[in-house]
């Protein structure tokens, strides 16, 4: 079974060598627009695969054919960094931050606390409704962290969740020192590495989770320093997991530079840079992605991430929600790109650019429309990409339904 798939005024796949009707518009190349496109894709669901792209008028026959009516498609949103697995409210915090109080990660014991005392089947549920709201604005991959465990079992079945949906699965053991190892941060570190890391690896026969993370924050109590967050990732890559780093979000501390000295996927956060950091992040290009996580400056009212010199300096950088019940609860990857656009300095096309094809590679996948390649597909309700950025806050966007 195909489906044509007509009357697409601008398709965004993501491939450079996709110049047919590139115009004077430099976003045209980097994200290798097609005017008056036509796209056809076999299967359905999860499944459908990209069978052919380019301009309508060379479009060849297919089963089905559905028209789009003049509206823009791009690549499904990759949303590379988010903390789904969680119960509870921290709206009361939110609100405090909004008049002065700083965040300083204790209220993810608050988190901690909650997401402990609910069902599996309430997890489960509070999960679903999240990944529904995201693919409802256009998010078609998720990366999902466990975090909000911080036992052996709990972090399981943290991740065991996760992974109802979605494979992109990474392990937080060492996202806080949990409040009933307070005394004793040398014990939880050890827990981490040793025995919840082995059954995060050993569980089912299959490992879990794809990569692991640590909260690397000097400069909040709760989280890791460079020696430990060092302890976790090397303890994970030994143990065959990727690599992702929570780093320099609160201010100038070591997890940019290890993260690029470790070869992580991605370093996330980036708020607080020395050029010694971008220096690293430069030379690690190809390897480590600086993932700008907009929503979380927003709403703990922070200094946005410089991201127009880093992608001067050539560094990748790539875009995620980071939805979480502390520093966003934000699922929304079309907020995220218009702060980038209004806040970061960055360029539509580089945003759409970073919300897809970068924040797949951080994820160790290829995110081009082309044949072959999964039809994972979001619609605009406008005519280019320019409508996700220029209609900030109105639901133009949407996963494409197969
Ligand atoms: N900074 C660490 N972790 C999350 C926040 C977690 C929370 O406050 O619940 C983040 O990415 O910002
Ligand atoms: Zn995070």
């Amino acid at each position: 079974m195909s489906i044509l798939l007509t009357g697409i005024s601008e398709l965004t796949t993501n491939d450079p060598e996709r110049t047919e009707t590139s115009g004077a518009d430099p976003g045209d190349s980097l994200l290798g627009i097609v005017r008056d496109a036509a796209l056809v894709v076999s299967g359905a669901g999860p499944d459908a695969v990209v069978e052919w792209v380019g301009l309508e008028a060379d479009a060849p026959a297919a089963d089905e054919r559905r028209d789009l009516g003049g509206r823009a498609v791009i690549p499904g949103f990759v949303d590379s960094h988010t903390h789904l697995v969680f119960a509870g409210d921290r709206s009361a915090e939110f609100a405090a931050r909004m008049t002065g109080t700083p965040y300083d990660g204790g209220g993810i014991a608050v988190s901690v606390a909650a997401t402990r005392a609910a069902s599996d089947d309430e997890l489960r549920a509070l999960v679903a409704a999240r990944v529904a709201e995201m693919r409802a604005q256009g998010t078609t991959t998720v990366e999902i962290k466990s975090g909000y465990g911080l036992t052996v079992d709990d972090e399981l079945r943290s991740l065991r969740i996760a992974r109802e949906f979605t494979s992109h699965t990474t392990f937080l053991g060492a996202h806080v020192v949990p409040r009933e190892h307070a005394a004793d941060r040398t014990a939880y570190l050890e827990l981490v590495i040793g025995p919840m890391l082995d059954a995060v690896v050993a569980a089912g026969g299959a490992a879990l989770a794809e990569s692991i993370d640590v909260f690397c924050e000097p400069h909040s109590a709760h989280a890791f320093d460079g020696d430990e967050a060092r302890a976790v990732l090397e303890a994970g890559r030994a143990a065959g997991l990727a690599l992702r780093v929570h780093g320099n979000q609160l201010g100038h501390g070591p997890g940019v530079q290890l993260a690029c000295e470790l070869g992580a996927r991605s370093v996330d956060h980036c708020t607080y840079l020395s050029d010694a950091d971008v220096d690293a992040l430069v030379a690690a290009r190809g390897t480590t992605v600086a993932t700008l996580l907009p929503g979380v400056e927003f709403s703990t009212r922070s200094p946005y991430p410089d991201a127009r010199h880093l992608i001067d300096a050539g560094v990748d950088v790539a875009l995620a929600s980071d939805c979480n019940p502390g520093t966003c609860y934000s699922s929304s990857m079309p907020f995220a790109i218009a702060l980038a656009v209004r806040e970061m300095g960055m360029t539509p096309a580089e945003a759409l650019h970073a919300a897809t094809a970068v924040s797949a590679r951080s994820l160790g996948l290829d995110r081009r429309l082309a044949p072959g390649q999964p039809a994972e597909l979001a619609v605009i309700d406008g005519p280019s990409h320019l409508h996700l950025a220029y209609r900030a806050g109105v639901p133009i966007v949407r996963a494409l339904d197969l």
